[in-house]
């Protein structure tokens, strides 16, 4: 097995991503002195000669692939084109010039909506193409599929090493806040955030939250009552019932879906831990399948094991930021799969557990996001 060495060439594709970031900062802490990145506007990783260009030139030893086009459940559904392409895009290149340039192990990210729709619960990694996906991301997991796929081929065709990890819902400090493309735990947070900065009549912090999210048409100019449409478009608005003013959310879906949440930096722990201690060849040895001949569903999902719903997670962060007023849930929109949750054995099996609560971590997002 290759080993990482606190000297080797290290390259972090999507460095100043949550999970990129998360990756790096653990890397650092151990000693890992030689790491090589690129921000997006350096090195646009869907540009095959561009790609072809820099691994020739830094020649790294070992690849992070943690960048991606990322996003919740609207982002997926709207953006399909720019999901499925991009993805498509950034892998193969990166993945094609790792072979390329004799990487010595490569750590490619998937996510657990590859698994089927109405999968068993919880998700083993033998799942995999036994039925229909979730419409809302069906392109992303295509590409993710596909990612995996790849990795898998080239090790059993070129003898690479190439090892794919199947990360459950991530959230952390360099979060998405974007209250239209963010996933589910940043948007709740925030807005829950911004409701309770509307119950307290504090439009300055509004303005200050929207203005350093760059909320699109929103100034120091800005009057009162334009920011207070801006909120009610994403469902956050005072109403006044039975004489009583206070402030109602309305959140997306029905609030029934089960989700389970990983901290990101436990992910990025359970991403340096099996780039230290593992290789393709201890995993196509728990290879699923009858047939010994085929080797497949050698990835590791990355989960921590428990599931909350959706309703239930809005009222932990609702505690969590202090907001006391009323939270329901627009049906109009979508759910997207039911259930999400990873079957952890074998990376438990492997010596990893996820460390950081669910109370916890909101509540260290939560600091980390009213600090500015
Ligand atoms: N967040 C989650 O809940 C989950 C994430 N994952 C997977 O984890 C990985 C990381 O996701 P996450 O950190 O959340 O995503 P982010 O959106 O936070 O970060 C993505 C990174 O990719 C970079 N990037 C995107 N497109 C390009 C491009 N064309 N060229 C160069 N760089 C690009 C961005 O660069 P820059 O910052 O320079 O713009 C950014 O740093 C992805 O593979 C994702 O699919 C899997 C499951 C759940
Ligand atoms: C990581 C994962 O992320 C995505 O899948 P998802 O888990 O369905 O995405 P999500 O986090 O956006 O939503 C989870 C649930 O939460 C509900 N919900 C309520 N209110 C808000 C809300 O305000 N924003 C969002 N985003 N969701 C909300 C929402 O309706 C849904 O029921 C895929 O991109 C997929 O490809 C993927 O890999």
């Amino acid at each position: 097995m290759a080993i990482m060495n606190k000297d080797s060439r290290i390259y972090i594709a999507g460095h100043r991503g949550l999970v990129g970031s998360a990756i790096m900062n653990n890397l650092q802490r151990k000693g890992y002195v030689n790491l090589i990145t690129r921000t997006f506007e350096e090195l646009d990783l869907t540009d095959q000669s561009k790609v072809t260009a820099f691994f020739e030139y830094e020649k790294p030893e070992f690849v992070f692939l943690a960048a991606a086009k990322v996003g919740g459940i609207m982002a997926n559904n709207k953006y399909r084109a720019q999901f499925i392409y991009e993805n498509l895009q950034i892998q193969n290149n990166i993945i094609h010039q790792a072979y390329l340039n004799g990487v010595k192990k490569l750590l490619f990210l998937g996510s657990s909506c590859v698994y089927p729709k109405n999968a068993p619960q919880p998700m083993s990694e033998d799942c995999l193409l036994t039925g229909e996906l979730e419409y809302t991301n069906e392109p992303y997991a295509i590409a993710k599929i596909a990612g995996m796929k790849m990795c898998e081929s080239y090790n059993l065709q070129y003898g690479t090493d190439f090892i794919s990890v199947m990360p459950t819902n991530l959230y952390g400090y360099n979060d998405n806040f974007n209250l239209e493309t963010s996933h589910v735990l940043p948007a709740l947070l925030r807005k829950i955030h911004l409701g309770k900065c509307l119950e307290k009549g504090d439009l300055r912090e509004i303005r200050n939250d929207l203005i350093r999210n760059q909320a699109e048409g929103i100034t120091i100019d800005t009057e009162d009552h334009e920011l207070l449409n801006y909120l009610g478009r994403f469902g956050i608005a005072e109403i006044i019932k039975d004489n009583d003013r206070h402030v109602r959310l309305s959140l997306w879906g029905t609030g029934q879906p089960l989700r389970e949440f990983l901290w990101v930096e436990d992910m990025a722990d359970a991403c340096v831990f099996v780039m230290e201690n593992h290789s393709f060849s201890d995993l196509r040895n728990s290879s699923g399948g009858n047939d010994k001949t085929e080797i497949r569903n050698t990835h590791i999902n990355i989960g921590s094991g428990k599931e909350v719903s959706i309703k239930d997670l809005a009222f932990l962060i609702k505690e969590v930021v202090g907001f006391k007023g009323e939270i329901v849930f627009d049906t109009s929109k979508p759910d997207g799969t039911p259930r999400k949750l990873l079957d952890v054995s074998k990376l438990s099996t492997l010596g990893w557990q996820a460390r950081t609560s669910l109370k916890e971590g909101i509540a260290a997002v939560y600091r980390h996001y009213i600090s500015g």
